[in-house]
């Protein structure tokens, strides 16, 4: 079946942004293992528009990995350099951006957030086991009990990542290609928003 017989999956809108001028076109928050930097990276592809995701950024800044970011400092060093680089992005990148899923935690990133197209993609419990394993490459879910660290974390998060969110996408029944193909199509359509100059 071609993907225009198929019917995408649904992209639920919960306000309607007032959005500067500039700044990316899409911004994607969610839970660890919901899809930001799988499916950000396909809508980036499919728009022909750059991708950047927080996480790598964060990495080439501190030209470490996150779990030697995590060993050699703390997580409270690591959330200070995420709400830097979300910064700059946020002001710099015309692209795709994936953010990492702790991200939403910073007051000032969440401010940030206010008036920028942002995509929440959502994932349950059931769901989660299966993506994110042993949690290996994330170490606030390292310990004995991974899906357990998931759920938690997860649960805490739900009203932050709904406050900024402008759209939520459930990505538990679809691909990361679907999922994709209604994030582009969403943004290609006649968008009912107001700007701020
Ligand atoms: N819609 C989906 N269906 C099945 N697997 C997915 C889907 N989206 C992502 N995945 C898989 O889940 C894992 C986590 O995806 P990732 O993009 O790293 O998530 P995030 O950046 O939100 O933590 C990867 O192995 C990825 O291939
Ligand atoms: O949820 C979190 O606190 C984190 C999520 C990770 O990104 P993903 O959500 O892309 O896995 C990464 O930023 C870091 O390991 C911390
Ligand atoms: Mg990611």
């Amino acid at each position: 079946m071609s993907e225009r017989e198929q019917a995408l999956p649904t992209l639920a809108r919960l306000r309607t942004p007032e959005l500067h001028e500039g700044g990316p076109r899409l911004v994607l928050v969610g839970p660890m293992g919901s899809g930001k930097t799988t499916v950000g990276t396909r809508v980036a592809n499919r728009l022909g528009l750059a991708f950047v995701d927080s996480d790598r950024e964060i990495e080439r800044e501190a030209a470490r990995s996150i779990p030697e970011i995590f060993a050699s400092e703390d997580e409270q060093y690591f959330r200070a350099l995420e709400e830097r680089v979300i910064a700059r992005l946020l002001a710099e990148h015309e692209g795709i951006l994936a953010l990492g899923g702790g991200a939403v935690t910073s007051p000032a990133t969440r401010e940030r957030l206010r008036h920028v197209p942002v995509v929440r993609l959502l994932l349950d419990a059931d769901h989660a086991r299966e993506r994110i394993g042993s949690g290996t490459g994330r170490p606030v879910l390292a310990g004995d009990d991974p899906h357990g660290r998931w759920i938690r974390v997860s649960r805490e998060r739900e009203p932050l990542f709904a406050q900024v969110a402008v759209w939520a996408l459930d990505t538990c029944e679809a691909s990361p290609d679907e999922l994709a193909a209604t994030l582009a199509r969403e943004l290609t359509s006649p968008q009912p928003t107001t700007t701020l100059d």
